[in-house]
This record gives C-alpha cells, sequence and structure tokens, in this order.
C-alpha cells in the first residue's frame, strides 16, 4: 500500500479545513511525517502551494487521480503533535480557516519564504562535501528539497549533529556587529617585530605580547583595550605597521532587555512568603504534583503579593522536571516582571514580546523548542509556545482584554491555556485584582478554584481613594485638567521629594456626548447603552439595534448647553502642568514617547531612579509597575471610558481605576489616590473608591442579567466589509437571512447594524451580534457561513466571526 499525506494548503481565495490528500512518492517516505511544510501541486495548472502535512494514511475515500507531494521544506516537524491538535481545536472553536491557525502558532520567521539554510557544522565525509555542499559549508534548501536522495541523506546527517538548519534572517545584512582585532602576525615574526621596536617603545612593547598571547585569535577591540589598558592609538599604530587587523565581529542577537542578566550562579532567593500565599502556593503545588489541570483564580488586591506565588509555584513545575508558562499582558510586558523572573531562573527563561526583531524572536523560539528554556515569559502569543511537558500555566491581568487577539484565528489566550493546560495534565492560574466576570462566575459555580489574597504583603493598607467632582470644579475655578485637590496634592509630593503617577484615561476619546452640567451621557432608548458621535452624517448611534438620533445641543437631562465631547491629549496635559508646576520634572508616557524600542523601558527606568517627579502617561501606566517612592495616584478624567457603547465599559472602568489606584503606597510610605470624574455617583466610580470588588460584581451581575449579557449569554459577532456600503449591507442581509431560518427561537439576534466605525480603511462595516445560551445549531450553521464566503457570491466581501468578542465597536 503507498503511503498517503493529508496537506492542509495555503490558497488564500479558495479556503477550507478539509486536507486534501496527496501520494507520498517512495523516495519522500521517510522524511515526510506530521507537522512538516511540503511543497504540492494544486488546481489544474502548474502551480505549486505550500502546505502542512496533518496527517498519513494508507487509504483514502478519494476517486480521482491523487497527485504525488513534490518537496519537503523542512527536515523535521515545525509543528509538535501537542500543537497540532491545539491547532485543530482552535479552528474549529473560533470558526477560522485551519492554515491561519497553523501559521498563528510559528514565529514569522517561518511563516514567510524565508531562505532555508543547511550548513556543515561537524565534519562530514568527502562524498558529502563534494557531492552535496559542492565544497561550500552551506546550501540552501531549495535547491535540493525536490530530490529525496539528498534530503534523505542530510536527514541522516542532521540526526548525526553534523548538519543544522538555520533560517535566514531578514535583517541579517545589517547584523549587529562590534570591532574586533586579530593578529597578522605569528609568535615568531612578532619576535622579529618586538627587536627593532625602540627600548622606551613600551606600549607597543606590551601589544606585541598581547598579540602573542591571542595565538591567532579574535577578540573584541573593547576587551582588548580593557584587558591591556593600551590607547586605542597604539592599537592604531599596531595596525599600520601591519601587526594586526580589525574585522567586524558577528554578536548573537540579545534582545536588549536581556543586558544586564544574572548569571545562574547569582540568582534572587525566593522571599518568606505570608500566610495567605503560602496558601496558595500549596494548592497549586500539589495540582502540580498530582498532574491535575484544575483551573485556579488568583484573586489578590494590588501589591498582594501575586508575582511571587506565580514564581514560587513554577520553581515547583521546575522542580518536578517539568516546564512553566506565564503570560502578561503586552502593555505590562515592562522589564520589572521580566527582570523578576530571570533574577529567578536565569538562563532557563525565554521572553517573547512584540518589540523582539523577528530574528531575535526565532533565536528565543529555538531555545524554547529545543528545550534550553524551560520557562517562558511571554504576551498572547507565547501561548504557542513549542514547550513540552508543561506543569504549570499562569496567565497574569487574566481579565485584560488584550488576550483576545482582533484577527483571524479570534483566539482568547485563556481558553488556549485551558487546553494546553489540560492536555499536559497541568493546573492553570489565573490571577488578578480585579477578575473578570465571566471567570469570577465560574468560581462562584466551582469550575474554577477561588485562591484569595485580600491584603497587601506586610498588613499596608490599600490607599484611601477621593473623589472629585469636576462639575462643580469646573463652575468655581473655570476649566483646567487638574483640579485644585489634585494640585495641592502633586506640589505636596514635590515638597516631599516623593514621587506621583497621573493618568489620562485616553478610552472612549471625543467619541461620545456628555454634559458637563450633570454629567449626563446620551444613551439609546433601547438598549441602555451610550450613543456613539458620528461626524459623517453628523448623528447620534446606537451600534447594537440600529437607533439613530440628531446631534443634541442641549442636554435632554439638565437642558444645559454645556453639552460637548469629551477629550484631551497627553501632551496638551503636560504643557498646562509645565504651567501650573514649573518646578516639576515630568516624564510623560505614551504611544508617541514609546515608539521607538527601549523606550519603553528607559522611561521607567528613569522614573525609578528618581531623575523625573511625576509620571504622565495613558492607560500603560495603569498595571504592573511597582515603585516604592510613588505616594500619589491621580486620574484626570476616569469617566471618558463610561461612556463607550459596549457592555463591559462599567467593568473596564472598575478595573482600571482599581490598578492605576494599586500604583500608590506599595512600599512602606502610605499612598493616597485622587480620581476626577463627571460622574461621582457612578457605582464603577463609588465601588472603586471603597476598593470593594465583591459589591461591583454583584452590581453588574445583576445588571448582565436584565440586559442578557455574557457571563449569563454567549455572545458571536459577525461583520461583513466591502468598498461599496450596499454591497456590505446586501452580505450581511443574507446571513441574517440563514441565521433566522437556522438559529433556535431562544437565540437573539441584533441588528445588522452599521458598526461604530463604520468605515475604516476605505471598507464599510456592517454587523450582526448574536446572543445565546444553547443553540445545537449555531456551531454548524456558523461554519457553513464561513465556507459559503469562500464562494462567488461573496466576491470582495469579507466576513469575520468573533466568537466571545471583548469589543462591539
Ligand atoms: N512574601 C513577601 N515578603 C516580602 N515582600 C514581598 C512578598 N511578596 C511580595 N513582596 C513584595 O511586595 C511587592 C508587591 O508584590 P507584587 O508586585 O507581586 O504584587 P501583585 O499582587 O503582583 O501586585 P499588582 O497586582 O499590583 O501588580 C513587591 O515589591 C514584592 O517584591
Ligand atoms: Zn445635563
Ligand atoms: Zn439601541
Amino acid at each position: 500500500m503507498p503511503e498517503l499525506a493529508q496537506v492542509v494548503v495555503d490558497v488564500p481565495t479558495m479556503q477550507t479545513n478539509q486536507p486534501y490528500t496527496y501520494q507520498i512518492p517512495p523516495t519522500l517516505e521517510k522524511q515526510i511525517q506530521v507537522g512538516v511544510r511540503v511543497i504540492v501541486p494544486f488546481g489544474n495548472g502548474r502551480r505549486t502551494v505550500q502546505g502542512f502535512v496533518v496527517g498519513i494514511d494508507q487509504e483514502t475515500k478519494y476517486e480521482g487521480k491523487l497527485k504525488p507531494i513534490q518537496a519537503i521544506m523542512d527536515l523535521q516537524p515545525v509543528i509538535s503533535s501537542e500543537l497540532m491538535e491545539l491547532s485543530k481545536w482552535l479552528a474549529d472553536s473560533t470558526y477560522s480557516f485551519w492554515i491561519s491557525c497553523l501559521y498563528t502558532m510559528l514565529p514569522s520567521l517561518l511563516k514567510a519564504k524565508t531562505a532555508r539554510i543547511i550548513r556543515i557544522i561537524d565534519e562530514v565525509d568527502e562524498h558529502v562535501a563534494f557531492d552535496i555542499f559542492h565544497g561550500k559549508d552551506e546550501l540552501e534548501m531549495t535547491d535540493v528539497q525536490d530530490n529525496p536522495k539528498i534530503l534523505s541523506e542530510l536527514l541522516k546527517l542532521q540526526k548525526a549533529g553534523k548538519i543544522a538548519i538555520e533560517y535566514q534572517v531578514e535583517d541579517r545584512a545589517h547584523a549587529k556587529t562590534v570591532t574586533g582585532i586579530r593578529p597578522r602576525l605569528n609568535f615568531e615574526q612578532l619576535e622579529d617585530e618586538r627587536i627593532s621596536l625602540h627600548s622606551n617603545a613600551h606600549a607597543q612593547n606590551r601589544l606585541i605580547s598581547y598579540l602573542q598571547s591571542l595565538n591567532g585569535q579574535t577578540v573584541k577591540f573593547k576587551e582588548a583595550q580593557r584587558i591591556t589598558g593600551l590607547k586605542p592609538a597604539t592599537f592604531n599604530q599596531g595596525q599600520k605597521k601591519g601587526w594586526l587587523e580589525k574585522v567586524p565581529i558577528e554578536v548573537y542577537r540579545q534582545p536588549l532587555d536581556m543586558q544586564g542578566t544574572p548569571d545562574d550562579q547569582h540568582l534572587a532567593a525566593p522571599l518568606t512568603l505570608n500566610a495567605d500565599q503560602e496558601a496558595a502556593v500549596n494548592k497549586i503545588n500539589h495540582a502540580i504534583d498530582d498532574h491535575a489541570s484544575q483551573v485556579f483564580l488568583l484573586q489578590g488586591v494590588t501589591g498582594s503579593g501575586k508575582t511571587e506565588v506565580y514564581l514560587q509555584s513554577i520553581a515547583n513545575a521546575l522542580k518536578q522536571g517539568k516546564t512553566a508558562l506565564m503570560l502578561v499582558p503586552e502593555i505590562s510586558l515592562t522589564p520589572q516582571i521580566v527582570n523578576r523572573v530571570r533574577r529567578r531562573f536565569g538562563s532557563k527563561v525565554a521572553v517573547l514580546h512584540s518589540s523582539l526583531s523577528n530574528g531575535e524572536r526565532y533565536d528565543e523560539w529555538r531555545r524554547i523548542e529545543r528545550g534550553e528554556a524551560q520557562v517562558v515569559v511571554g504576551a498572547r502569543s507565547a501561548i504557542f509556545a513549542p514547550l513540552k511537558n508543561i506543569g504549570l500555566i499562569v496567565l497574569d491581568e487574566e481579565h485584560e482584554s488584550s488576550y483576545k487577539q482582533d484577527e483571524s484565528p479570534r483566539y482568547h489566550a485563556r481558553e488556549v491555556a485551558k487546553w494546553r493546560g489540560k492536555y499536559n495534565h497541568a493546573p492553570v492560574v489565573l490571577g488578578s485584582a480585579t477578575p473578570s466576570l465571566e471567570s469570577r462566575a465560574r468560581a462562584v459555580k466551582n469550575v474554577y478554584h477561588l485562591l484569595r489574597l485580600p491584603h497587601r504583603v506586610n498588613q499596608q493598607i490599600l490607599p484611601p481613594i477621593n473623589i472629585v467632582d469636576m462639575r462643580d470644579e469646573v463652575k468655581k475655578h473655570g476649566e483646567s485638567n487638574f483640579s485644585q485637590t489634585l494640585l495641592g496634592e502633586l506640589a505636596d509630593r514635590l515638597q516631599k521629594g516623593e514621587q506621583s503617577i497621573l493618568m489620562l484615561n485616553r478610552r472612549g476619546f471625543s467619541s461620545f456626548m456628555m454634559c458637563r452640567d450633570c454629567g449626563a451621557v446620551l444613551k439609546c432608548p433601547n438598549c441602555d447603552i451610550s450613543l456613539t458621535l458620528h461626524m459623517d452624517t453628523r448623528t447620534m448611534k446606537c451600534h447594537y439595534c440600529g437607533h439613530e438620533e440628531p446631534i443634541p445641543h442641549e442636554c435632554p437631562n439638565c437642558h444645559s448647553r454645556q453639552i460637548r465631547y469629551y477629550g484631551t491629549g497627553t501632551e496638551k496635559v503636560e504643557q498646562e502642568l509645565h504651567q501650573l508646576l514649573p518646578g516639576a520634572r515630568i516624564i510623560r508616557m505614551d504611544v508617541d514617547t514609546t515608539r521607538r524600542k527601549g523606550m519603553h523601558a528607559k522611561l521607567l527606568r528613569q522614573f525609578g531612579h528618581h531623575q523625573a517627579d511625576i509620571l504622565l502617561g495613558t492607560q500603560m501606566i495603569a498595571k504592573g509597575l511597582d515603585f516604592p517612592n510613588v505616594t500619589l495616584v491621580g486620574v484626570l478624567n476616569a469617566d471618558t471610558g463610561l461612556g463607550l457603547p459596549d457592555f463591559r465599559a462599567s467593568e473596564r472602568t472598575f478595573d482600571l481605576l482599581s490598578q492605576v489606584s494599586g500604583r500608590a503606597g506599595r512600599a512602606n510610605k502610605q499612598g493616597k489616590v485622587i480620581i476626577q470624574t463627571y460622574n461621582p455617583d457612578h457605582y464603577a466610580i463609588q465601588d472603586a473608591k471603597e476598593h470593594n470588588y465583591e459589591k461591583f460584581f454583584k452590581q453588574e451581575m445583576m445588571l448582565r442579567r436584565q440586559a442578557g449579557y455574557p457571563p449569563y449569554y454567549y455572545t458571536v459577532r459577525l461583520m461583513a466589509s466591502h468598498p461599496e456600503e450596499a454591497k456590505a449591507a446586501g452580505a450581511m442581509a443574507k446571513i441574517y437571512e440563514q441565521l433566522k431560518n437556522g438559529l433556535s427561537s431562544s437565540t437573539i439576534i441584533l441588528g445588522p447594524t452599521p458598526r461604530a466605525i463604520a468605515r475604516m480603511k476605505r471598507r464599510y462595516y456592517y454587523q450582526i451580534v448574536i446572543k445565546y445560551k444553547k443553540d445545537p445549531h449555531l456551531h454548524q450553521l456558523l461554519f457553513d457561513i464561513l465556507q459559503n464566503t469562500q464562494s462567488r457570491g461573496f466576491k470582495d466581501v469579507q466576513v469575520s466571526i468573533d466568537p466571545d468578542p471583548q469589543y462591539f465597536m
């Protein structure tokens, strides 16, 4: 029986989750394995496409003539058997194409048409050197990938450790180099040079001895200067006389923030846990030891020492010979947290985040894949790290919406973590000071095991929060971003030499209308959700039900004419602050000041070294920062997020205020928080003021139940876009019909309506939101819709299906 391979092919215009069957030519039989990439013919013409081998069979139902696999791209699988299984589940649960799930799991170097180089790394026999490598020490995979005879020899060589495959980095051309020096003369020749020297040429004499000691080796120029204590000029003379030459040395791609990592002899010892931490660590360790895929929800107030709990549980997993994965939101993937993990586990740690170059990222991926790194810290996509034998998965700040990818495949890292936990029989720890309603509700139902850290370490109290009513403030003192109270406190900190953090909430920036006199936000009469301002049509629209009304000229609540869109920028605030407090040193942190690589880390380092008094920033400063000298936190505008047309608006506001408040008074000095708002009575703000998660949870759950939103209902959002509005609307109308006919009567379909941002990148967007509790037909129906979108009727229409959407905008 000939062997057959199931291949998922990469054909963008004709996507399907059905693998195609190909013949494995007898000559490639040994090389083709599940998880390698191959080149296969596709369609009628001579076209070839790339694909992944996802299965190997003996027979097929397909009647026609099978085509053979043409070439193999990898000598060993790039997708492990665990990740292969995961990719299937991912495609199924996120309504995505299998091929895009496979690509999502790989570092980008392995995605594109990256050159693959095979290099000789150990002695090979003459036949290999000449017949295969033609006397060179490397060859390109493309030149041999369709030659089974050579491939099978290469495979043997690879198993014997004589060759290695490298993926050529596109930035290799400007790979990082430093200047090196190398002797041009041998020992005796240098000795001859010494004889001709003046007796008082001490420096040159020393240089010759040094060059002799090198034994022909190349060393970094800096290093040579340090060791000899000689001036660069001396080396330059040596170069002129032909004793040495300068050569570039390529340095290993090492991420910026990796510098200063302690060596493994000087790691930081674990802290002595307090009773609550110890109880949590014990429970988690038990689960690790018992191979139990239990999910824990670690709910600990800000500064309660959650990170220490993660670290000690990770240490236990390592002790059991297992690996561990720790996810943090990109925005809080600050050097602070990365360094804490590195100081504890040293070279065992691999870090994956978006500011790494493709090359750096691939290097880290390879270290993980080879088992050289056992602890992975990273943002969302690190959940696909090729770790084997996982003993523990941690998701810090589990409520963060950035754990959900907002392009296909629209996966949530929390769900993937749970899948991998099950597969590996390992516990998953979800940590947060303000758990998502979904997670906390699951803990209430004992689906998750709740662990609590109710106090800050060393029993410090949470900082008291003052609410400043900006409606009064504007009446009394005119318009300013700073209330008298906040200014007074800032001045006081300046005088004491203590530091402050100021947050400007950019969420919902000038997209909604609010009354400056009474704080009222314009809402939809049907949905109890804020209306969004559309400047193109000059109307206010509801994005749930489609309701539309003209922009009001006065407040519908108090008839004031002080109604306007709300918003301001960090730059403007910084200027105002300079005028109000001329002596203050300010660091501004927003997308503009942190765009350049390494700036984020640099600004935080400066603030940590007290080179500034005030850190002014957007949401990016709300999380994870641990600065002992910060005793004041100010929130300039707490309510902008409340106006967003989103049922999670209150939850996000509560989370944000709780997180940012948590930055104050973390060490021995008492902290204080000032929150400025036009909605002082809103429950999200009041509950944050009281540090009362429980109260907020109860209230919000009640509202969600009344309105029929998660966690009481599941939601799916469908979106269609097209350059012409009518076509986008038409496609959505077709989909609506299909849904209406197929879904159960208890399922609710909202829409179709234009999306909040109705036109983006020259495309019009229409959406439908489905709310359901249980619908046996939904899953298949959505897949039918997905497959339909590949048909001719949907030409140029892009349709996306988003399960459990994080935003409705
Ligand atoms: N058992 C302990 N003994 C002494 N200090 C500790 C202990 N546990 C944690 N700490 C210290 O307390 C501070 C706060 O801890 P950590 O940052 O882990 O809190 P957290 O719960 O993660 O906070 P947040 O959610 O606000 O980021 C840190 O500086 C940490 O080093
Ligand atoms: Zn009003
Ligand atoms: Zn509405």
